[in-house]
């Protein structure tokens, strides 16, 4: 087992892990996130197009979702690789073992492959981070730099820490070795996801490098401050705030989107909601509009679930069959329309 890092784990670090680990479940067992699987494939390009944004890749979001699909993109031809290969990593992540030295150089071959010399390698020379012209980090010596990712990863499979607080523990050590020549920041990240997914599998498809992105001087100053404390805690506390907003964030859309769906409406409801859509409308002027005779049978079908629903309302709620009663729209039932 490797030495420990120096790290602390602050209240408002614990404070996150608690909801990290109530929102997590919630996601997982209270919503349809685990198969929507067309939220897993957006939200993977989020994290393709964010974790490479961050080193500096211009291409957007679009751009890269094209690249993917196999599109012709016009752009410079080591961006559209990085893509690339960053997909190719990352649709790999569940193979690899967070705590082999191989996969972890494995996984750079992919990330960098055709763009960087000492691909899926440690460096040979040493390695700094730079602010335009200033260093404000230097590497570890090269000679070192297998010692110490063993230690590393020989602590961290040893330890009982929460995997959520080892990954960004992993995340900060992996920054300050540098262990590559380029593509540190990529691997660190993707180390942290692998990290999380390892733990709950639906990580995989959490795209916590978006909110690095949007926040990238905060990530920066949060690695800055760790180091110059010799201690990761104010950077856990970062990262773990950026993961509990992320889930936080899915979780809300998930809830939103099964209010929305809770009912198929058919094609006959559909036009009522049109027929409504600027007007109130008595009963018998509701299928007029619609075409269909409103006997009491079609009523029950077509309109009874619509007020169930909250999509419409009656004008004299007090009085269902008042001779005066009209129906229209609500908020909800308007919204129901510009989907
Ligand atoms: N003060 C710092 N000390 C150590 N690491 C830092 C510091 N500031 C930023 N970093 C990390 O270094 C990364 C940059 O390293 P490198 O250029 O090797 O990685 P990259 O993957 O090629 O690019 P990028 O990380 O910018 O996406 C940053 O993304 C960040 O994770």
């Amino acid at each position: 087992m490797g030495n420990k890092p120096p790290y602390t784990i602050t209240e408002k670090a614990a404070d996150y892990l608690a909801k990290i680990v109530e929102t997590v479940t919630r996601l997982e067992f209270g919503t349809e996130f685990k198969r929507d699987i067309k939220l897993h494939r957006e939200n993977r390009l989020r994290t393709i197009h964010s974790s490479l944004a961050i080193e500096g890749n211009s291409l957007s979001l679009g751009e890269v979702t094209a690249v993917i699909e196999g599109k012709v993109v016009a752009g410079k031809q080591t961006e559209i690789k990085e893509v690339k290969n960053a997909y190719e990593a990352y649709d790999k992540i569940m193979t690899f073992d967070p705590y082999a030295i191989g996969d972890f150089l494995k996984a750079h071959r992919l990330m960098t492959q055709s763009l960087v010399k000492e691909s899926g390698k440690f460096r040979s020379g040493d390695v700094g981070v730079f602010d335009g012209e200033a260093a404000i980090h230097i590497g570890a010596r090269p000679q070192f730099v297998p010692q110490l990712m063993e230690d590393l990863f020989g602590w961290a499979k040893a330890s009982e820490l929460h995997p959520v607080l080892k990954s960004a523990i992993l995340h900060y050590e992996i920054e300050t070795i540098h262990p590559f020549s380029d593509g540190n920041g990529r691997m660190g990240r993707l180390w942290q996801t692998l990290l999380l997914a390892k733990w709950n599998a639906i990580f995989a498809w959490i795209p916590m490098e978006s909110v690095l992105y949007q926040n990238r001087p905060q990530y920066y100053q949060a690695i800055e401050n760790a180091s110059k404390a010799n201690d990761s805690g104010v950077f856990i506390e970062f990262t773990l705030s950026a993961i509990y907003e992320i889930i936080a964030e899915q979780a809300k859309h998930q809830v939103k989107h099964e209010d929305k769906h809770q009912v198929e409406l058919s094609d006959t409801q559909f036009a009522v909601l049109n027929a409504l859509k600027n007007k109130t409308l008595s009963r018998k002027d509701i299928f007029a509009a619609i075409g269909m005779n409103g006997d009491s049978r079609s009523f029950k079908r077509h309109i009874e679930p619509l007020l169930d629903e909250g999509l419409i309302e009656m004008t004299v709620p007090d009085k269902p069959n008042s001779r005066m009663q009209k129906y229209r729209l609500t908020e909800a039932g308007k919204e129901r329309l510009k989907e």
